[in-house]
């Protein structure tokens, strides 16, 4: 006979466990390897608490109990650690249940709010409420004035409202007393998943029918949700559990991350959905996207048929990001899931696509930003005139490579988006004529562009699927990849889309992206829906921030005032309904009269943060010459200072000093963001766009503020912006009005 049980741990109790002494952490590691072994084992004392109830209580050591719900015949949830004297005290602490909304299980502690020292001494000021792009003037809670007798918080909702939302009803007396954001926290740090999310919206100011449809309606269940089906409900995405015992253990021994463990319940909706085709999750920085690209691979990989193969891509935009894909996903599934999949750098999928089809001719490649300059040498060395270098640099980048144009009758129809002048058919005829004879100079040279190979890659393989398209099946050419998945899309060029999409057979999960276009940093627009791939219908959005503090997403959002962003598909995105539970400090502002006193208060921040060099704090500036001289400042005090390469920071310590472009996939828990002045910050050299090229004016200074955007995104607890003579236009003025004296 099986004596063994299932014992899954809910979220909520992974924060108790992990705050245990090691020798108690490993008696609970003791305890879940005993219980699974099998439950009756006298020595656990498993028993009923509340007579019949599924409440249960086991032995994990002299002091500590765990606290278990029944969910079936031999299944249980291991809901809370205890110490043995709170587990027996007062048992009315405790309700569960299974949300009405959400039909996951919620355990909740019903220990009253308001006698904590917490509550006391957390001041009222701190509080900061996170605007949304749209309406920067959303009201700023804290701004009220104290009244002598406190107005509760939530008064201006029912309960039956708030129930509505998913709100836990066990807490609504509770939440009726709330009066200060400090009772606020202290209640939310123990409340389920969804009140806290609920309640920490309606707060922010945002209004009710915004809080159902971004936090509620994502996490809603789609089927009827019986209240007393408890095995149904541990099933659901909205019950965050460990998911599987292995992984419970996992945690406890090896210290996992949370992200390996826990996915929030929105996250792991869109991991576990079947999808008809294409689909694409967006989402402000931090919400988790990379994560929950990693966990559909794991998820997709365990959906496949035994094999040696690789029929898996996972795929990012540049070399660093796709090590750190690959080192994230390594930690989450091993070398066995590793093994199924494919990652590697768009770029690099390219360029292997055209070695194999020795279709490189032995070329060497070049950076795209050097193409302008070769269209001026070879202006110059063919005498042609009647054309600006940059003008054809960029029609032949972004419409004809861009686009993938076959021929001339092709690029004779082509749409020109964002290109700013029309050209009329005699015009195309000369264009295409020169860039047919620009890049045959450029292979006499023994050179071609990263976007020539991207182009010829692209043809390559849609040539292939062509190709298998009319063979009959078995064919030598199968589909390179049974699911894509993308991180990083906005990134990507319609080349390596089409690329992407010829090396997948259409059909239920075969592309999934993630990506946010308000994090573009390269010059890349696309319509997915005119490179075959239809997301329409699967596109979603993550809201919730794991990475920065409510005051850090403020701060950032102010940055994106007034820009409009696409959602990849010719429609518009924004950023509504992100937002935070973590707290700190708010970003501080600061200028300088000159570089040399800019650098100085550098040195400053560092030396008042205790001059960590640990790898544990960054400086973020706009060009390589401002690095080397950060560097040095820093280095003249002593510091350790560490430029942040293409492949990451050269090594872990020290104080990492990288550019913009450098710090897309990094986090740090302390951040200088500095040169944050008029004239770098959007670079001066794009005012020549203004009039000539307003089109492409509006584009390159919004990758500029996109920059800024993903810059100040990545501190965890803390934010310092520096500039030297007039801030960045970036910079509005309630951010400047904050600078320190
Ligand atoms: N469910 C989760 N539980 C715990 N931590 C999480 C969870 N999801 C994400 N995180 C953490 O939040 C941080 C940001 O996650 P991730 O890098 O996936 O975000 P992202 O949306 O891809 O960000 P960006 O757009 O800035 O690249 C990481 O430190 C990650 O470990």
């Amino acid at each position: 006979m099986n004596t063994g049980a299932m014992l899954r741990m809910l979220d909520r109790a992974d924060k108790e466990v992990m705050k245990l002494s090691r020798a108690d952490k490993g008696a609970v590691y003791e305890f879940t390897h005993k219980f699974r072994n099998n439950p009756d084992n006298p020595g656990l004392q498993l028993k009923s608490l509340h007579g019949n109830s599924r409440l249960m209580s086991a032995r994990i050591n002299r002091d500590y109990r765990a606290l278990l719900l029944h969910i079936a015949e031999r299944d249980f949830l291991l809901v809370a650690v205890k110490h043995r004297s709170e587990v027996y005290d007062d048992l009315s602490r405790y309700a569960y249940r299974i949300n009405r909304v959400t039909g996951g299980i919620e355990v909740i502690d019903l220990t009253p709010v308001g006698d904590s020292i917490v509550g006391r001494v957390v001041s009222a000021d701190s509080s900061v409420a996170v605007p949304s792009v749209t309406d920067p003037a959303v009201a700023d809670p804290s701004v009220a004035d104290p009244q002598p007798t406190p107005k509760p918080i939530f008064d201006r909702y029912s309960d039956t409202e708030l129930v509505e939302l998913g709100v836990a009803e066990p807490l609504l007396p509770q939440i009726r007393d709330l009066t200060t954001e400090a009772e606020l926290l202290e209640l939310l740090d123990r409340a389920p998943q969804l009140t806290t999310d609920v309640l920490f919206a309606l707060f922010d100011g945002k209004t009710y029918d915004e809080v159902r449809a971004q936090v509620t309606d994502p996490v809603r269940a789609e089927e009827p949700i019986d209240p007393e089906d408890f095995e149904a409900a541990v099933a659901r995405p909205a019950t965050q559990v460990t998911s599987d015992d292995e992984a419970l253990q996992a945690m406890l021994v090896e210290s996992f991350g949370r992200w390996q463990i826990f996915l929030h319940p929105t996250q792991r909706k869109l991991v576990e959905r079947q999808y008809n085709g294409p689909a694409r999750v967006g989402g402000g920085p931090g919400t988790g996207k990379t994560i929950v690209a990693l966990h559909r691979v794991a998820y997709l990989a365990r959906q496949l048929p035994p094999g040696v193969d690789k029929p898996i891509l996972l795929t990012t935009f540049n070399r660093n990001l796709a090590a750190d894909l690959r080192t994230r996903l390594m930690a989450l599934g091993g070398e066995e899931l590793v093994a199924r999949v494919d990652i590697v750098n768009i770029d690099r999928l390219a360029s292997r696509v055209v070695a194999e089809a020795r279709a490189g001719g032995g070329r060497r490649t070049v950076s795209d930003n050097e193409v302008p300059q070769l269209w001026a040498d070879f202006l110059i060395e063919t005498g042609e005139t009647g054309w600006e270098p940059e003008f054809l640099a960029a029609e032949w980048t972004q419409v004809i490579l861009g686009q993938v144009l076959n021929s001339r009758i092709d690029y004779f129809k082509a749409r020109r988006p964002n290109r700013g002048r029309s050209l009329n058919r005699m015009e195309r005829d000369q264009i295409w004529r020169l860039t047919e004879r620009f890049t045959t100079w450029l292979e006499g040279q023994g050179i071609w562009t990263w976007r020539q190979v991207a182009e010829r890659a692209a043809r390559l393989e849609m040539d292939r699927a062509a190709a298998s398209s009319t063979e009959s099946s078995g064919s030598l050419h199968r589909p390179r990849y049974r699911h894509v998945v993308v991180d990083e899309a906005q990134d990507l060029s319609a080349a390596h889309w089409k690329m992407l999409r010829a090396m997948v057979a259409s059909g239920p999960d075969d592309m999934f992206l993630t990506g946010d276009t308000h994090q573009r940093i390269y010059d890349n627009h696309v319509t997915l829906g005119s490179l075959g791939i239809n997301i329409r219908g699967r596109s979603s959005r993550l809201t919730l921030s794991y990475r920065t503090t409510r005051q850090i997403l403020a701060d950032a959002l102010q940055i994106m005032t007034g820009e409009v962003y696409d959602d990849l598909d010719g429609g518009e995105e924004d950023l509504a309904g992100y937002r935070s539970l973590l707290r700190g400090e708010r970003p501080s502002f600061r200028g300088a009269a000159t570089w040399a006193q800019e650098r100085d208060l550098i040195a400053e921040q560092v030396h008042a943060w205790g001059d960590p060099t640990d790898g544990s704090v960054a400086v973020c500036v706009p060009t390589r010459e401002f690095a080397a001289d950060v560097i040095a400042r820093l280095e003249a005090d002593g510091l350790p200072a560490v430029e942040i390469g293409p492949d990451g920071p050269k090594q872990p310590d020290g104080v990492h000093v990288g550019t913009m472009h450098r710090f897309k996939g990094l986090e740090y828990q302390r951040m200088i963001i500095a040169g944050v002045s008029d004239g770098l910050i959007p670079r001066q050299a794009i005012s020549r766009y203004r009039d000539t090229d307003p089109k492409r004016y509006q584009r390159e200074r919004q990758r500029d503020r996109s920059l800024l955007f993903v810059a100040a995104t990545r501190p965890r607890d803390e934010l310092v912006v520096l500039w030297h003579g007039t801030p960045s236009p970036f910079l509005t003025s309630r951010l400047v009005q904050r600078q320190l004296p």
